[in-house]
């Protein structure tokens, strides 16, 4: 099957040029001009991207007693819609049960997506079978391995685990990842306000201040530089954590920060809404925070302190929502925006010059596809790489509804935002899954796409760290013990 891309302007991360893409068995076979020979697809005024990669979805996720609603059906047929072509779920095990067989599950469950999809492993105890299994799991092509700090009492892990945890990924060539949030902290400040008897959902926003992320993130990032192995902190949300994230970044340590499109664009103000629903379908960690976070987030993404923007897509229903009503702490935590993030970043970031198209495709794809470890193969318009390929058409417009969107829960945190500039085509391997803003998603078409470890950054991190290690120092004419 060959399929041509007509007349469309390609943007990569670092380039922008006029030529047609030809996508032959699931590949781009050929960049050129004038080719011709299969299906075409009419790209006249539109930008020809690598498709976006999410690399912070939960979908079916087991969580505060039940389980966020899209799966990897609904999910990934949402990312498709929006431009979205890979997603990166997070594999999580009971405590005391093997990583191996928690991975079995999600594999179950992932059989029906849409588009290509990897994991990224929890670490949610510690022992010597996880230290153990986390090279059987690098063996089976997944070299992230995620860290909570926060979720007391469920997911968190404490720092000599963390420590551990991270030393074991620096041996393997794999990469962790971390929820900094200090849960110990949250944990207090949640049960002084319910007995202060703050009980609704703005509660939430004020048991976790941008200080419990702050202070986390500067703690992760000081035990990965001990552990020597690179970090990447996931829904990176306010000044104080992209601060610790600049600093360490400035100082020659190889840490990345992920913004979501949720924190970029939608503020605590949510919180405050007198309707209950609203503001507790907005509820999620860290949660959403002023105007001047989000400048420092867009400032981070322009000067590259910030490396990828995500969605953290955790979707749960409104009746889901409602298992918090008079206890905030029940609230299921987690918001929706995997069809939404590339419209809305670029409408808010591109239409605004906050970010140039290259920018835009960095921060969606190219960048994550490295720190991934699966560039040039995803993230990359270029002969021999996979044909996900998003056709953007930057006039298309739409205001985002529940009422129209692909998701399987009943709102939107984004309800009523215009976007300009959406897919008019997007290509998961080859095969058209958006036509002419036509959803035609395959179930089941969606692979497993294995990420090898010892990426260049580790391997550069750990020859620098061999290289500094404190070393013995050999003395001559040691003098005579004084017992
Ligand atoms: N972010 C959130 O509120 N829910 C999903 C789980 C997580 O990433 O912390
Ligand atoms: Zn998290
Ligand atoms: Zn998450």
């Amino acid at each position: 099957m060959t399929t041509i891309i007509k007349n469309g302007t390609i943007v990569t991360a670092d380039r922008t040029y006029k030529a047609d893409v030809k996508v032959e068995n699931g590949v781009i076979a050929e960049i050129g001009q004038n080719l011709s020979g299969g299906e075409e697809l009419d790209a006249t005024g539109c930008y020809v991207m690598p498709g976006g990669i999410d690399p912070h979805v939960h979908l079916e996720m087991p969580f505060m007693g039940t389980y966020s609603s899209d799966d990897f059906e609904s999910g990934t047929r949402a990312a498709l819609a929006g431009g979205t072509t890979m997603v990166v779920d997070f594999c999580l095990p009971n405590p005391e049960q093997s990583l191996l067989e928690a991975l079995q599950r999600w594999d179950n469950k992932s059989t029906r997506a849409n588009c290509d999809y990897s994991f990224h492993m929890a670490i949610t105890w510690w022992g010597e079978q996880v230290f153990n299994e986390m090279e059987d799991i690098t063996k089976r092509g997944i070299n992230t391995f995620k860290h909570f700090m926060a979720y007391k009492g469920a997911l968190m892990v404490n720092d000599d685990e963390m420590f551990a945890s991270f030393r074991r990924c620096a041996e393997l060539g794999a990469l962790p990842l971390v929820h900094a949030e200090n849960g110990d902290v949250v944990a207090d400040l949640q049960a002084k306000l319910l007995a202060e008897g703050n009980d609704g959902p703005e509660g939430h926003a004020y048991s976790r201040p941008p200080q419990v992320e702050g202070e986390a993130t500067n703690r992760a990032i000081m035990i990965a530089d001990m552990a020597g192995v690179p970090v990447y902190i996931v829904h990176t949300s306010c000044e104080d954590a992209h601060e610790a994230i600049r600093r360490a970044r400035m100082a020659g340590k190889r840490v990345y920060g992920e913004p979501l499109i949720q924190h970029l664009t939608l503020d605590e103000s949510e919180y405050f809404d007198k309707d209950w629903d609203h503001a507790a379908r907005r509820v999620m960690s860290p949660p959403f925070r002023n105007k001047q976070h989000q400048d420092s987030l867009w400032n981070g993404l322009s000067s590259g302190s910030l490396s990828v923007v995500a969605t953290d897509h955790c979707a749960f229903t409104t009746e889901q929502k409602r298992n918090g009503v008079g206890d905030f702490t029940q609230i299921p935590n987690g918001t929706g925006g995997l069809e939404d993030r590339m419209p809305m970043l670029w409408t808010h970031g591109v239409n605004t010059g906050r970010l140039t198209m290259n920018e835009f495709v960095a921060v969606t794809s190219t960048n994550i596809a490295k720190i991934l470890n699966v560039y040039p193969r995803k993230g990359a318009i270029l002969e021999g790489a996979d044909a996900d390929i998003v056709v953007w058409d930057p006039y298309k417009e739409k205001t985002i509804s529940a009422d129209s969107q692909q998701s399987a829960i009943d709102y939107n945190v984004f309800e009523g935002k215009h976007v300009k500039g959406l897919p008019r085509f997007t290509l998961t391997r080859g095969k058209v899954a958006v036509h002419d803003g036509e959803v035609r998603t395959e179930e089941g078409h969606g692979q497993f796409v294995e990420r090898p470890p010892n990426n260049p950054v580790n391997t550069a991190l750990s020859t620098w760290k061999e290289l500094t290690a404190p070393r013995k120092i050999e003395r001559t004419g040691i003098p005579a013990s004084g017992v």
